[in-house]
């Protein structure tokens, strides 16, 4: 498990105040939080930019020391044993960072391989073991500047994966990819997690991603913590409604009567169509299949059904609208 305790970041930075003079200037980009990562696990950490995402990665990684609190990696001190804490970690960073563009996918492969000490048979037999699993066999030898950006993220996977890393810092991994591309790299990311039992950090601005991924969020503000809970929780905790639009044969008045009398504690409205009804329904309950029996108990027949359940980024409008309020 990775256990993060009170940790916090803190950068001075020089200020300009005139041609001469220039003044230092604290920023805590990162205050007194605590975090975990149990194997086989994916947790999402959110925050609109500046928050302190990447500051808090790039210190779980060991990238960067933290100004206070303390990192454990099973039981390893991320400052003390940061030699075993590397061999344990690793971080792929969305966008096209971290490649060496002039070379191919094999020789990016074997150049951070070496990097974490992997020599001779291990390594080739570890690069074609990587390259297989992100379908890249057969673009081993090309170079990268010739690769897709899917391509290129997929190599990125396999980089991360070199020194075969117990954890796994995910920043942005879908940046910039069509959606079949990050289709793709999700179930890569879900593999690591649920089959390798790797213990995995993702930030995201795309929400569904996080809502589909992690199994636990942690959101943060101004580097503290504000949130940390399941998906289904935050989204049940903040938002409540659910929306059914449903497009039905023509509804007499009598009818329109039974199904408010029917939709107990929903808000229900009625729009007249020359040959159907359009019924609008908020409730604070999934009411589908309660409409579905009371449409059939009634005879009448469903033309267009549309659910909208809560979703996480509701929430977390909701909450960001809550905050600046
Ligand atoms: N090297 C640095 N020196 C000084 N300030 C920094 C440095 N890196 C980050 N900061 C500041 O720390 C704060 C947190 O930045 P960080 O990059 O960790 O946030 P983030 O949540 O990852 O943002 P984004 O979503 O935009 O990537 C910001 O105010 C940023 O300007």
């Amino acid at each position: 498990m990775i256990e993060a305790k009170g940790i916090g970041k803190v950068y001075s930075v020089k200020k300009k105040k005139s041609f001469f003079r220039s003044e230092k200037q604290i920023v805590r980009a990162v205050n007194g939080l605590n975090l975990t990562i149990n194997e086989g696990e994916i947790v999402g950490l959110l925050g609109l930019n500046g928050a302190g995402k990447t500051t808090t990665i790039k210190m779980l990684s060991t990238l960067l020391n933290p100004s206070e609190g303390t990192i454990t990696v099973d039981g390893l001190d991320a400052v003390q044993d940061a030699i075993q804490v590397k061999a344990m970690v690793n971080m792929i960073a969305g966008g096209e960072r971290m490649l060496y563009w002039r070379l191919t996918g094999a020789e990016n492969l074997r150049y951070f391989g070496k990097l974490y000490g992997l020599s001779g048979n291990a390594l080739e037999k570890r690069i074609k073991y990587l390259l297989d699993i992100v379908g890249l066999t057969n673009a081993s030898d090309t170079p990268v500047e010739l690769y897709s950006k899917g391509m290129k993220q997929r190599l990125q996977i396999a980089r991360g994966l070199i020194n075969d890393p117990k954890y796994l810092f995910l920043d942005e991994p879908t940046l910039g990819l069509d959606a079949p591309v990050a289709k793709q790299l999700r179930g890569m990311v879900k593999t690591l997690a649920k089959s390798d039992r790797k213990g995995i950090l993702l930030t995201s601005h795309y929400l569904e991603e996080v809502e589909e991924l992690c199994d636990r969020v942690y959101i943060i503000e101004k580097g503290s913590l504000i949130l940390h809970d399941t998906p289904e929780n935050i989204t049940a905790s903040v938002v409540k409604d659910y929306h059914v639009t449903i497009e039905t044969s023509v509804l007499s008045a009598p009818v329109q009567y039974r199904m408010k009398q029917g939709l107990i504690g929903c808000t229900l409205g009625f729009t007249e169509n020359a040959d159907s009804t359009v019924m609008q329904i908020k409730a604070p309950f999934d009411p589908t299949a309660q409409i579905i029996d009371l449409c059939v108990k009634e005879s009448v027949s469903i033309q267009k059904l549309e659910l909208k359940r809560p979703r996480l980024e509701d929430a977390i409008l909701a909450l960001a609208k809550e905050k600046s309020a």
